[in-house]
């Protein structure tokens, strides 16, 4: 199976509109990553070389609605497959255009077409015929392997109204959205407006509070990565137009400052945006700006509780329980017991996440109970807290009381920071100890948990970080429930550790306790259940 490949159809358009389907299908059993798709019906019957793979083809609203068929079947058949139609030589107008060459990025290693000639051409001299595709998409790996389409090409096809008129293009193409994990709606959109534009294309990205509506905002790619994804795609697909990334932070974007925008193009659940738009340009004085509409993209794998279109909030709600980013390397930590920290903010739901992981075998340390221990009257810890904080946060019984502690150091930073220093250390011994007892006994999984472990650098005592979080709202909630504090005293507690965003960029795995108890169970099962795929014995990862 090839990670990357490239699929050249020679067929009339008329042939190929029910075979699509088919076409994906094949090409999705020899291609797993990007699929690059080249629509040259003019090579049928012209020898293969740069100019005849470049020949301009008309782009017409048969063109339009192949194309978006190639994304929506794509999603239908294989929705792993990154399908990305090719435009450079896609256009209006025949006689005054001029293709420029593709830039693909990703080496491609196996070239699948209908094209019995090129069969031919690559049986004749496979060497020629791989410098002319260099040239013209770049990126051709030296062992691209070549396959020739089973579908049928030759059967009846069962014809439908098309419509052959040329597709009205536009000097300057505005779409917006966040873009979060690229996904085959994206692209879609953004290969119509590629289509649709003749010079410059300006792509609106949200960011800042705008993205923080969404669910699951936490885990929205950064700004930097979802731009680079969107220009590349863009430049792959149509590198002779202008792209320009914009940040927006409303729904407006450029369209309220750019007077020269010409064409909008929006999903069907954004259409009103549009007309929001054109309002807003007509009262600055601006040229109305033509929309066109596309359809959204069913996703055959949602669940009850997703979105039925593709989306990126399902694609979020997808990652978590997954492994986030690659495990640290650990070398100062024995292999076994395997450790992880279960960390998270106030009330995200850590206990319930560790009595889950429980139930599955694991052995859970709980370093808020080892606190209690660390500073029992009579220890190093407890003297060194009255020496700091003096006698009034006793009880009756000279024990430490945490809830007169907590109120101090929660309110001054600087006393929570001089409080860590003292109850860290002891807690972290306390915690090796218990590791050390679990390894005596066999376990193979312990869980540290430990509500502030990232703040506390503890990550390296443990082989991968799970991080639980709810949204801030939801966080203050739960305190002023089940902690009886204000809002504001509960608002404090969360700002004295790190947010929700810089703890899911430190975690190896995330999960999400804002739904109903049975949604984290899964969650957590599914990370169990990839943890186990993780930890196997090498040998056993072999068979
Ligand atoms: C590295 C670790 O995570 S060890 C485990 C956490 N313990 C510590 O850091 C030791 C210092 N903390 C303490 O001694 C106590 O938490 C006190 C005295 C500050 C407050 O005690 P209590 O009023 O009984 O509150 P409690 O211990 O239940 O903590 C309340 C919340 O404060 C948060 N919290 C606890 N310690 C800290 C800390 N050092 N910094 C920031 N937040 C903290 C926790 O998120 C906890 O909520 P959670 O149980 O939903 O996660």
């Amino acid at each position: 199976m090839a990670r990357s490949g490239l699929l050249i159809l020679t067929q009339p358009l008329s042939h190929l509109k029910s075979l699509i389907p088919q076409v994906v299908k094949e090409a999705s059993e020899s291609v797993s990553g990007t699929l690059y798709i080249c629509l040259q019906p003019a090579l049928q019957d012209r020898h293969v070389t740069q100019d005849s793979l470049l020949q301009p083809v008309l782009s017409t609203q048969e063109m339009q609605m192949l194309i978006r068929d190639f994304y929506m079947s794509g999603s239908k058949v294989c929705h792993t497959l990154d399908i990305r139609v090719l435009l450079s030589h896609i256009c209006p107008n025949l006689s005054t255009f001029q293709p420029v060459a593709y830039s693909l990025k990703k080496k491609m290693s196996v070239l699948l077409s209908d094209s019995v000639a090129l069969q031919d051409v690559w049986n004749d001299d496979k060497i020629s015929l791989v410098d002319v595709l260099q040239t013209v998409f770049k990126n051709i790996s030296p062992d691209i392997q070549f396959q020739l389409l089973n579908t049928n090409f030759s059967q009846k096809v069962t014809s439908s109204q098309t419509s052959l008129s040329v597709l009205r293009t536009f000097p300057n193409v505005v779409v917006g959205g966040t873009f979060d994990y690229l996904h085959a709606g994206h692209k879609l959109l953004l290969n119509e407006c590629c289509l649709l534009c003749d010079q410059k294309l300006t792509v609106g990205i949200t960011d800042g509070d705008r993205n923080k509506k969404k669910v699951l905002w936490e885990l929205i790619e950064p700004y930097a990565d979802r731009e680079k994804e969107v220009v590349r795609f863009v430049t792959e697909v149509k590198p002779g137009i202008i792209m320009e990334p914009v940040k927006i932070f409303d729904a407006f974007g450029p369209t309220k400052t750019d007077p020269n925008l010409d064409c909008i193009v929006v999903s069907q659940e954004t259409k009103e945006g549009a007309k929001m738009v054109n309002e807003e340009r007509l009262k600055l004085g601006f040229s109305q700006l033509e929309v066109v509409v596309i359809d959204l993209i069913d996703d055959v794998c949602h669940t009850d509780d997703e979105e039925s279109k593709v989306s990126s909030s399902s694609i979020r709600k997808r990652l978590l329980g997954t492994l986030l980013r690659p495990l640290p390397y650990r070398p100062n930590i024995p292999k076994t017991p395997y450790r992880i920290g279960v960390s998270g903010g106030i009330a995200s739901g850590k206990s319930n996440v560790c009595s889950e992981l429980e139930k599955f075998g694991a052995k859970i340390i709980n370093c808020d109970l080892l606190g209690h221990k660390a500073y029992v009257k009579g220890t190093d810890a407890y003297h060194a807290i009255i020496k700091e904080f003096g006698h009034s946060v006793l009880d009756d019984n000279k024990e430490i009381n945490r809830r007169l502690l907590g109120s101090v150091v929660f309110n001054d930073k600087s006393k929570l920071t001089t409080l860590n220093s003292i109850v860290w250390p002891a807690i972290q011994q306390l915690a090796e100890e218990e590791i050390e007892f679990h390894r005596k006994t066999g376990a193979t999984v312990v869980v540290l948990e430990a509500a502030v472990l990232i703040e506390a650098g503890w990550d390296s005592m443990v082989h991968e970080i799970w991080a639980t979080f709810v949204p801030r709202e939801e966080a203050i909630r739960r305190v002023v429930e089940r902690n009886g504090l204000s809002e504001t005293e509960a608002e404090k507690r969360i700002d004295s550790q790190i947010s929700n965003v810089e703890r899911i960029e430190k975690s190896n795995v995330v999960i999400c306790s804002l739904w109903e108890y049975e949604v984290t169970r899964r969650q957590v099962q599914k990370a169990w259940s990839l943890l186990q795929d993780r930890i196997k014995p090498a040998t056993q990862n072999k068979l």
